[in-house]
């Protein structure tokens, strides 16, 4: 399990972590999302000892990175693929990485073979590789001493449709054997699929953690009728305030089953009734940091 407790880092009077905690909890992948630039890789890098926190700490089963006695055993990082050894062949990294960490030669090649990284490749240093590959030695590094937890920053950056299904199996398993996942993504269709809990930091804050289930749910309900504005009326005659959307989507706080109520009742037929879950993680993303995003989005 990974902790961190009221953390905060400041920059020369700049504060890009301010107060935050969040735990990722064993057997669970634990999405960490916000807009660029706030605070993330920040909070990933003070986790991993690389960043000193100006106040609160980080802790990977209730020990600092920097206090771990071997850590590429406890903790699997990737946080910038691209700040690999380029001088180096992707085989010699790992050869290092396991040397360091006192693990059979053997890991590297099982490494080698589990990322998919052809023999070739292997071989070939690493200032010659597409930002797939690098990712894909990254991730051979960070799970080189089978580690019970995985910090990874942007990790199905860079890959190919394949590969992203394969990081997501890979994470799954991970935790589905208790492993704790940590990773943050701007691709929110990916965390949408993989996670089973959300973060999300805008301004260096917490703005919402949870359950994903539980941060989706709370989207409300969306219905679709052939007079819109008719049921809008209808569910403000009934007390449930609602917003009409310019493709004639009607939403509210309110549950499916009280709005069909209301339509039945006002005899407007729905053409669609639904938990706005459906309306899924971007919307809830960008309604959630609206007053962090630099473009000022709004859901
Ligand atoms: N060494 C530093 N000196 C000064 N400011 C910094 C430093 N490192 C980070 N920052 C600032 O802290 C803020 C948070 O940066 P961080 O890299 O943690 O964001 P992020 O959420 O990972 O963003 P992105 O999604 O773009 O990767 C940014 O405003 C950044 O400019």
């Amino acid at each position: 399990m990974i902790t961190v407790e009221s953390l905060t880092r400041r920059y020369a009077g700049f504060t890009a972590v301010d107060n935050v905690s969040f735990t990722a909890q064993s057997g669970r992948v634990t999405g960490f999302l916000g807009p660029n630039g706030a605070g993330k890789s920040t909070t990933m890098r003070v986790m991993v000892g690389l960043t000193a926190p100006t106040s609160g700490s980080a802790t990977i089963d209730g020990v600092r990175f920097a206090d771990l006695p071997n850590p590429g055993l406890e903790v699997g990082v990737l946080l910038d693929a691209s700040a690999q050894h380029a001088g180096r062949t992707g085989r010699e990294i790992l050869t290092v990485a396991s040397d360091t960490m006192g693990l059979p030669r053997t890991r590297v090649d099982e490494m080698i073979e589990l990322v998919s990284l052809t023999p070739t490749e292997a071989g070939r240093r690493v200032r010659n590789y597409s930002l797939g590959m690098r990712q894909r030695l990254g991730i051979a590094t960070a799970l080189l001493g089978e580690p019970r937890v995985l910090i990874l920053d942007e990790p199905a950056n860079g890959l190919d449709p394949a590969g992203i299904r394969w990081m997501r199996d890979l994470l799954t398993d991970f935790a589905s054997q208790g492993g704790t996942v940590l990773l943050s993504s701007h691709l929110l269709h990916e965390i949408e699929v993989i996670a089973d809990d959300l973060v999300v930091i805008g301004n260096g804050r917490i703005v919402a953690s949870g359950s994903k289930e539980e941060l989706l749910a709370a989207a409300g309900t969306l219905a679709r009728s052939t007079s819109p504005r008719d049921l809008a009326h209808a569910l403000e005659r009934a007390g449930i305030p609602s917003t009409l959307g310019g493709d004639g989507s009607v939403r509210t706080d309110a549950d499916p089953a009280r709005v069909g109520a209301v339509a039945l009742a006002a005899g407007i037929a729905l053409t669609e009734l639904r938990s706005a879950e459906g309306a899924g993680l971007e919307d809830m993303f960008l309604s959630l940091t609206a007053d962090t995003q630099r473009e000022g989005a709004a859901a």
